[in-house]
């Protein structure tokens, strides 16, 4: 592009100091392919989106975590061929370690909380919300970054922990307008793949890989699929066998299938039977075709979607009950969820139910002469001080400019310092919804 930046130094390796840049040349000013800046009114959208995570998880009894943006590139080193780590935004820092952008938390949740070890209680509940990063080729144009509103609890081996993660989520659709017509979450089990695996004597060190495999059903042909699966050691009956039983979307032909003893079933007739209790059981649909593209899942898993199916899935998660032990840490049953801030917004967006979130500050305070410019400035400060926004207006401007930064700003008031009525003690408050104004004892300022 014009704004293409000119390197002038020696060509950058990704250990080495940064080039020399010729300065002559305007920057460009657009952020870096695939992530965004957010000017006020989208920064507006952010933090509302990010409060109702924040009140929900609160609400849940979570508390919120953070992790460093850049980790160790071991964390996502995972052998099962994930998209994940295809995109990996990682690279060799100046002291020639392998790092990365962290493309999802709970790798990093997990190494906290092995850090941590013996020194936290169970059960933990946390929350993060961070950005995470991928690097794909810009040719499907996607963006590289996204924030993600995590919940996991650590230390409960039983679907009760799933079900009131989901609960949580509901809670925050609810939250923001969203009923069960709108949005739904489609459950299945992991262990339904393991009792098919197991059945055919399918290696154990497949499971992740065939996971991954089946979750790219419907984005890549079935043909592909099929070849995927034959490489992960399947046999032609046992991959026929196997996406038979994932296009099940009911529990009781499900048990036709695979009894009514092992773990999957028992686990999803509890979660169904929690959901009850919960009042939720509308908002759930049992989808044996659901996986989700991470690797370490065990168990649960499930997948926020809308009923109109126009997006991508608005948010996943499941159990990961290995994922510590992988790290080399003491095995410890987990689940959680990811939420990211993109197709979410893109749902209220569909709803009309974005909301409207102007800027508000209650007072705009004005000098009328420069040389009260000053006491403007006290004025501002005693408004403050009881807990008042103010803009105080910084240069001498003319009242018709006053007028329409108030209106810009919303300003409920405006409070203009005149040198009659300063004399006296005293300042001009105008309201400005109903134009009426009012000389006001500075010590009655409220
Ligand atoms: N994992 C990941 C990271 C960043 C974006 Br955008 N999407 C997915």
């Amino acid at each position: 592009s014009a704004n293409q930046n000119v390197r002038t130094g020696r060509s950058g390796s990704a250990t080495s100091a940064p080039v020399e840049y010729d300065t002559a040349q305007r920057i460009d000013v657009n952020p870096p392919k695939g992530t965004r800046d957010f000017p006020p009114e989208d920064m507006r959208l952010r933090n509302w989106l990010f409060h109702n995570f924040r009140e929900v998880s609160q609400q849940f009894g979570f508390e919120e975590v953070d992790f460093p943006v850049l980790e160790s590139e071991a964390l996502y080193v995972r052998k099962a061929g994930e998209e994940i780590r295809d995109q990996l935004y990682c690279f060799e820092d100046r002291g020639n370690r392998r790092v990365a952008l962290r493309p999802e938390l709970t790798p990093s949740l997990a190494r906290l909380v092995i850090q941590k070890g013996k020194s936290v209680s169970l059960p933990l509940k946390w929350f993060a919300i961070g950005q995470c990063w991928r690097y794909e080729r810009m040719t499907r144009g996607r963006r590289r970054e996204h924030y993600q509103w995590n919940m996991d609890i650590i230390g409960v081996p039983d679907v009760t922990a799933e079900a009131e993660l989901i609960s949580s989520i509901i809670t925050f659709f609810k939250r923001i307008g969203l009923t069960a017509s709108d949005v739904g979450f489609k459950v299945s089990s992991r262990k339904v793949l393991q009792e098919v695996l197991r059945c055919y004597s399918v290696p154990e060190n497949m499971f992740g890989r065939v996971c991954i495999i089946i979750d790219k059903i419907g984005k890549i042909p079935m043909d592909d699929i099929r070849k995927d699966l034959q490489s992960a050691d399947m046999s032609e009956v046992a991959i026929e066998e196997l996406l038979q039983i994932l296009s099940l979307k009911s529990l009781a032909k499900l048990e036709e299938k695979l009894g009514a003893s092992g773990e999957a079933l028992s686990d999803l007739k509890q979660l169904f039977s929690l959901a009850e209790k919960y009042g939720y059981s509308e908002w759930l649909q049992f989808d044996a075709s659901i996986v989700r593209g991470l690797a370490y899942y065990t168990g649960i898993v499930f997948e926020g979607f809308d009923r109109e199916g126009k997006l991508r899935a608005i948010c996943g998660g499941g159990r990961y009950d290995r994922l510590l032990s992988t790290f080399g840490g003491d095995d410890l049953p987990a689940c959680g969820f990811g939420f990211g801030d993109a197709v979410i917004v893109e749902l209220l967006k569909e709803r009309g139910l974005l909301p409207e979130l102007n800027l508000q500050v209650e007072n705009i305070v004005c000098s009328l002469d420069p040389e009260l410019q000053g006491a403007a400035s006290t004025v501002a400060t005693i408004l403050r001080e009881k807990g008042q926004s103010v803009d105080l207006v910084l240069e001498n401007k003319p009242l018709k400019w006053v007028f329409k930064r108030a209106a810009r700003i919303n300003a409920r008031r405006l409070i203009l310092v005149g040198k009659a009525e300063w004399q006296k003690g005293m300042v001009n408050v105008k309201t400005l919804s109903t134009g009426g104004q009012l000389e006001t004892k500075l010590d009655e300022l409220d």
